[in-house]
C-alpha cells in the first residue's frame, strides 16, 4: 500500500500545481462545433512520474456563488478505451449538481488506473491517458485528465487517489478563492457507475477503512447503470447506508450502456466503432493498432443479463483474489 495513504499534509513526489494554462469555466457550455474550432490550450500529461504536473488548465480558481460548496469530481477506471458513456456520466453529474444547487463545480478529472491493475483488455496506461486527453481536449470546457495514478509504481487504491486530489488541490493548490478574497477547501467526490459501487460487496476487494474514507470524508456520485439496483444496494450495504447523506444517486434519463469491453471486441472483429467514441480516439486506436490481438474471453460480454455479475467476477481476478 502507498505510504501516503490518508496523508492530507506535506507534498507527494514534489508535484507542483501548474497554473499557467488557466481557462475559466462557466456553466454555459459552448457548442461542440465552437470547441472543435479552437486549438486546444492543453499541455499533455507526461509519460513518466519525474515530469508529472497536476493539470489545472480548466480548473476554476474562484468560487462564483459563496453560498455553494466548491466541488471537484473524479472518475477512476480503466478507460480502455474512453467512450461517450464515460464523457456523458460527467455531464449527467453536472446537471444533477446544478439542479441540487448545493455545490459549484470547479473541475472534473479522469484518473486512468495504472498497468498494475491487471485487468484483461487494458491498453498500456500512456495510450489510455492520451486517448482520454484527446476525447476531452476539443469537446469540454471543464474536464481534465490526471496521469498521476497511471504513473505509480504499484497499484493505487481509489482512497489514495482521492487523497492525491485533496493534496494537489487543497494542500499544495490552496483550495479556491471566494469573491471576498478568502480561500475555501474544495470537496472532492468520486464519480462512479452502479457496477463499481456493487463491487463494494466483494469480500477483500475494498477495505472497510477505505470505504469509510471514500464515502465519509470525500463522497460519491453514483450513476445508475442498467442491471444494477443502486437504491437496493444502498439500503443493503452497511457502510454505504451509514454515509448515505454523502452519497448521491444520479438517474440516467437516456440510458446509455456503451461498454469499453464491447468496443474492444468490435475492434478485434473489424466492426465499426463510429459514434460510440470520439473520432480522435478512433483514429488513435487505428494508428496504434490497439485491441486487435486481444485474447480476453468474450462469452460473458454478449450475455447482457449477466453483465454486472461478469464484471464483478472479472474484478476479483484483477486483484488476484
Ligand atoms: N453503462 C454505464 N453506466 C454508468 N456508469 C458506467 C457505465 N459503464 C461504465 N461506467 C462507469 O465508468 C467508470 C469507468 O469504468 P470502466 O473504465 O470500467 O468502463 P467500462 O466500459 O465498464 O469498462 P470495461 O468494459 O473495460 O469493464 C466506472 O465508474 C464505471 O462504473
Ligand atoms: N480497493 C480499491 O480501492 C478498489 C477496488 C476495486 C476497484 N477499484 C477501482 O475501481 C475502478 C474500476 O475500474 P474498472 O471498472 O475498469 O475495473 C479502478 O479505478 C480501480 O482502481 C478500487
Amino acid at each position: 500500500m502507498n505510504d501516503n495513504h490518508y496523508n492530507h499534509k506535506g507534498s507527494r513526489n514534489g508535484n507542483g500545481i501548474n497554473n499557467q494554462l488557466h481557462v475559466s469555466n462557466n456553466n454555459t457550455s459552448p457548442s461542440a462545433t465552437e470547441l472543435e474550432e479552437d486549438p486546444p490550450l492543453v499541455k499533455n500529461q507526461p509519460r513518466n512520474l519525474e515530469d508529472y504536473f497536476f493539470p489545472t488548465h480548466r480548473f476554476q480558481k474562484t468560487l462564483q456563488d459563496p453560498k455553494k460548496e466548491p466541488l471537484v469530481i473524479v472518475a477512476c477506471g480503466s478507460f480502455s478505451p474512453i467512450t461517450y458513456l464515460h464523457l456523458r456520466i460527467f455531464e449527467m453529474a453536472k446537471d444533477y449538481i446544478i439542479e441540487d444547487s448545493k455545490f459549484e463545480i470547479m473541475g472534473g478529472y479522469f484518473s486512468p488506473v495504472s498497468d498494475h491493475y491487471k485487468k484483461e483488455g487494458l491498453a498500456p496506461a500512456y495510450h489510455r491517458v492520451r486517448m482520454c486527453e484527446m476525447a476531452v481536449e476539443r469537446t469540454s470546457t471543464w474536464l481534465m485528465i490526471d496521469a498521476w495514478e497511471s504513473l505509480q509504481k504499484e497499484y493505487t487504491p481509489t482512497a489514495v487517489v482521492l487523497d492525491h486530489f485533496h493534496e494537489m488541490i487543497n494542500i499544495q493548490g490552496g483550495g479556491v478563492k471566494t469573491s471576498d478574497g478568502k480561500t475555501r477547501n474544495v470537496k472532492i467526490m468520486l464519480l462512479a457507475g452502479g457496477d463499481l459501487i456493487e463491487s463494494f460487496r466483494i469480500p477483500n476487494l475494498w477495505s472497510n477503512e477505505d470505504l469509510h474514507h471514500i464515502l465519509g470524508d470525500f463522497g460519491c456520485l453514483i450513476v445508475e447503470r442498467t442491471g444494477a439496483d443502486v437504491w437496493g444496494f444502498l439500503l443493503s450495504h452497511d457502510i454505504l447506508y451509514e454515509h448515505r447523506k454523502n452519497v448521491y444517486v444520479i438517474k440516467q434519463l437516456i440510458y446509455n450502456d456503451i461498454s469499453s469491453t464491447k468496443v474492444r471486441l468490435f475492434v478485434k472483429r473489424g466492426m465499426s466503432i463510429k459514434y460510440l467514441l470520439p473520432n480522435s480516439v478512433i483514429k488513435y486506436i487505428q494508428q496504434h493498432q490497439l485491441y486487435l490481438g486481444n485474447t480476453e474471453t468474450i462469452e460473458s460480454v454478449i450475455d447482457s443479463d449477466n453483465e454486472v455479475v461478469a464484471q464483478i467476477s472479472k474484478k476479483i481476478e484483477v486483484l488476484n483474489l
